[in-house]
C-alpha cells in the first residue's frame, strides 16, 4: 500500500512504541513497512517532544502523557495508539483538531484487572499479606479474628462498565452479593443490584472497589467524605486512576482503623519506569496490598493489546478503517483490490458532503465506493477512485476551510512509503 500523506516529505515511516508495548505490535508495524524504536519506561514531556519530530505512528500505555505541546512537535503523527484501555493520558480534542486517529484496546486486559481485584479481595478479608509477613518473621499467628469468608459478603463496586460489570459476575459465583453505582443508566447483570446514588453504596457494603474512568471530573472523588461513609471495617480498592483517590485521607482511614484494609495499583505519581522510586503515604500500612500498575499486566493480555492495537493502527494507515476510534467516527469501506483511496478528515459541518463531491465532479472523477460518519465536531469522509486522484483536486480540498487532514492511500499489495 502507498500512504500519499500530503505536505509530507519522502523518507523512512516511523512508529516509536513507549513503555514495554509487547513484541507482537513491533512485528505487525515492521510488516508493515516501519521503521519501529522502542522504549522501556515513559518519557516526559521534553523528551517526548524531542522524539516526534518525524514519527507518523506513537504508541503509548498509561503513563505517557501526550499533551498538545507533544502533538504540536509531531507534524507528521496520523495515529496514536494508546496500548491500554485508559486514554485519559492523551489530549483527545487536540489530537482530534490535528487529525490525528487515536485507538485503543478496550477490552484486552479486562479479565486481568478483575482477576487481580479478586485476588486482593479474598487476600485482605483473610489477611494473608499480615499473615504472610508474620511468618517470614517468624511469628505464628495461627487466629481467626478478623478473617472472612467472602462469600455471603457485600461487594460495592462502582463504575459498573466493561471491569465493573465483569467483576460483578465473577464475584457473585463466589457467593457475593453485588451492589452498584453508575453515573450511567446500566444493566444490572446477574442478581446485581443498583444503588441509587453514591452514598447509598458507601453505606451498605463490606467492600468498596473502584473501577471508573479516568475522565477529569472523576479526580478527588474518593475522599474523607466518601471514606467516612464507608461501614467500620470495610476493604477498599483501587484499580481504576491514582487521581480519583485522596491518598491522605485514605491513609488517615487506615489508620484509625475504620478501614481494615486497601488494594491500591494506581496512583497519583507514578514511576516512569523500572528504577525510578516509588514514593506514597501508604508504604508501610499493615494489612495494605500496593502493586505497580500491574492490573493490566498479563502476558495474555499484553500480548492480546499489542496485535489488536497495532492492528487497528496498520489498517487505519493503509485502508483508513476507524472501527473502534476513540476520537474518529468509526468508518469501514471494504477495499478493492486496487484504486485510490481517498482520506477526508473534517469540521462536521452543514453542507461538507456537497462541496467534496461537487468539487470531485467538476474534476470529472468516477467515484466507486464512498462513506461519511460524523462524531461531535468532527467528520471523517473515505472515498474510492479506480486510478490516482488529481493532485490539483487535492490541494483544492485541503484548501476548503472544513479541511482537518486529507490523505491518500494506494489499494492493493506493495510496500508502503511516504
Ligand atoms: N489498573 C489497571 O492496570 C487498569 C486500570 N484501568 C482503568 O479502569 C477504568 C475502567 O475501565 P472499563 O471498565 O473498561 O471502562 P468503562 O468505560 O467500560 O467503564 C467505566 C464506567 O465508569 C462509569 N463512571 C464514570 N465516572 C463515574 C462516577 N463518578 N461514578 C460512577 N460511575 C462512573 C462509567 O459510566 C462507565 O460505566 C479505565 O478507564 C482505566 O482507567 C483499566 C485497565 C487496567
Ligand atoms: O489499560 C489501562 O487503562 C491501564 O491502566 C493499564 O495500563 P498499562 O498498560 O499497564 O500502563
Amino acid at each position: 500500500m502507498t500512504d500519499g500523506d500530503r505536505g509530507h516529505e519522502a523518507g523512512p515511516r516511523r512508529a516509536l512504541l513507549l513503555e514495554n508495548i509487547h513484541p507482537d505490535a513491533v512485528a505487525v508495524l515492521e510488516g508493515a513497512g516501519f521503521e519501529v524504536e522502542t522504549e522501556r519506561g515513559a518519557l516526559s514531556e521534553d523528551q517526548l517532544i524531542e522524539r516526534v519530530a518525524d514519527v507518523s505512528v506513537l504508541g503509548i500505555r498509561s503513563r505517557t502523557q501526550v499533551t498538545r505541546r507533544v502533538l504540536e512537535a509531531a507534524p507528521r503523527l496520523t495515529v496514536l495508539g494508546a496500548f491500554c484501555i485508559g486514554t485519559n493520558q492523551i489530549d483527545l480534542p487536540a489530537a482530534t483538531e490535528r487529525g490525528v486517529a487515536v485507538f485503543n484496546a478496550p477490552f484486552s486486559n479486562t479479565r486481568s484487572v478483575v482477576e487481580l481485584a479478586i485476588c486482593e479481595i479474598i487476600a485482605l478479608t483473610r489477611q494473608l499479606t499480615d499473615k504472610n509477613a508474620k511468618m517470614h518473621a517468624g511469628v505464628w499467628d495461627k487466629s481467626a479474628t478478623g478473617a472472612h469468608e467472602v462469600r455471603g459478603r457485600r461487594l460495592g463496586i462502582v463504575g459498573y462498565g466493561n471491569i465493573g460489570s465483569q467483576l460483578s459476575v465473577v464475584a457473585e459465583a463466589m457467593g457475593m452479593q453485588v451492589l452498584f453505582y453508575d453515573t450511567a443508566e446500566k444493566l444490572a447483570i446477574g442478581n446485581a443490584r443498583p444503588c441509587g446514588s453514591l452514598h447509598e453504596l458507601l453505606e451498605s457494603v463490606d467492600i468498596v472497589t473502584l473501577h471508573v474512568d479516568g475522565r477529569p471530573a472523576n479526580r478527588q472523588l474518593f475522599g474523607e467524605e466518601e471514606f467516612a461513609r464507608m461501614r467500620p471495617g470495610s476493604i477498599f480498592l483501587n484499580l481504576s486512576r491514582g487521581f480519583v483517590v485522596d491518598h491522605e485521607a485514605l491513609r488517615r482511614h487506615l489508620v484509625s482503623g475504620h478501614l481494615a484494609g486497601a488494594a491500591i495499583d494506581v496512583f497519583p505519581k507514578e514511576p516512569a519506569g523500572p528504577g525510578e522510586p516509588f514514593e506514597s503515604e501508604l508504604r508501610g500500612l499493615p494489612n495494605v496490598i500496593l502493586t505497580p500498575h500491574i492490573g493490566g499486566s498479563t502476558e495474555e493480555a499484553q500480548q492480546d493489546i499489542g496485535g489488536f492495537v497495532a492492528g487497528k493502527l496498520v489498517r487505519y494507515l493503509t485502508e483508513g478503517t476507524t472501527t473502534l476510534s476513540v476520537n474518529l467516527p468509526g468508518l469501514s469501506l471494504p477495499a478493492p483490490d486496487s484504486g485510490c483511496r481517498l482520506l477526508y478528515v473534517h469540521r462536521n459541518v452543514p453542507g461538507v458532503l456537497g462541496r467534496v463531491n461537487s468539487l470531485i465532479g467538476s474534476f470529472g472523477v468516477n467515484v466507486d465506493g464512498e462513506v461519511l460518519g460524523t462524531k461531535g465536531d468532527i467528520g471523517y469522509l473515505i472515498a474510492d477512485i479506480s486510478c490516482g486522484w488529481p493532485d490539483e483536486l487535492l490541494d483544492q480540498l485541503a484548501d476548503l476551510d472544513c479541511t482537518i487532514a486529507v490523505r491518500v492511500v494506494t489499494l492493493g499489495s506493495g510496500p508502503a512509503d511516504s
